[in-house]
């Protein structure tokens, strides 16, 4: 039985002054029988798993694939599991489109992550022009070969779906298109690592809020979200959290 797993990711938003959500959710949801994960920008990352005090995960957005190094102002994934963190996000489409990241990279940066003893999140996505061109199945295909490393296992990795398109405009596919995107990831990565691929969790992501979140929950192979700007407030989350608790 997959554990479900709500992920809040912060990107670039957060100070300390925002701590106080991080208390707000976790008095909410003391004890959620679903995972919680927040990955706040690096700077917070020691500070949030304190406030947290073990009630929720607490995770970088990106980490490098060498252990250390010169390479400044990187962050190896050894620094997140030291500042407190347990999972990493790798391959997030704005780190692939703004850094050049291509699959190569990113499945480096989940060895990395693995090695370190993190869950590595796995980002794949198409784009608009991607879908309109029915290329989505292929590409997503692609991306899982690539980002994927072969040392995956349902304990180490967790696979994010989240089309390009869908991020930060408050537009979502159809609850069949995301059907479709999972049960081709499932099959996909049952067809490659058997047991492991069935055991993985598939998080959808891209414009989640406490609205839509029931139905999307209630979608085949979703096994919880990768949720951007409704991760910020504590009741926007709470709620996702909640409905994903009662999925
Ligand atoms: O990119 C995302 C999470 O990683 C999704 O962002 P939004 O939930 O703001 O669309």
């Amino acid at each position: 039985m997959r554990k479900k797993l709500a992920a809040g990711n912060w990107k670039m938003n957060g100070l300390k002054s925002n701590l106080g959500e991080v208390s707000a959710l976790t008095e909410a949801h003391p004890s959620p029988a679903c995972d919680v994960l927040l990955c706040p920008p690096a700077t917070l990352i020691g500070a949030m798993a304190e406030a947290a005090g073990g009630k929720l995960a607490v995770g970088g957005q990106d980490c490098h694939m060498n252990e250390s190094g010169a390479h400044t102002g990187d962050i190896s994934a050894q620094m997140i599991a030291d500042a407190g963190g347990s999972y990493v996000i790798v391959g997030h489409s704005e780190r692939r489109a703004d850094h050049h990241e291509s699959d190569l990279i990113v499945r480096a940066k989940a060895e990395a992550a693995i090695g370190a003893g993190l869950i590595a999140v796995i980002c794949v996505g198409e784009t608009e022009a991607q879908r309109d061109g029915e290329q989505t199945l292929d590409v997503i295909g692609e991306q899982l070969a690539g980002s994927v490393p072969d040392g995956a296992t349902a304990a180490n990795c967790v696979i994010a779906y989240e089309p390009v398109w869908a991020i930060g405009t408050g537009r979502t596919p159809t609850l069949e298109q995301i059907a479709e995107v999972h049960d081709f990831m499932r099959n996909t990565l049952v067809a490659r690592f058997a047991d492991a691929g069935n055991g993985m969790r598939l998080l959808y992501g891209g414009s989640v809020k406490p609205s839509n979140a029931e139905e999307i929950f209630a979608t085949s192979n979703v096994d919880g979200a990768l949720v951007g700007g409704a991760s910020l407030k504590a009741s926007d989350f709470g709620a996702i959290i909640a409905a994903l608790e009662a999925s």
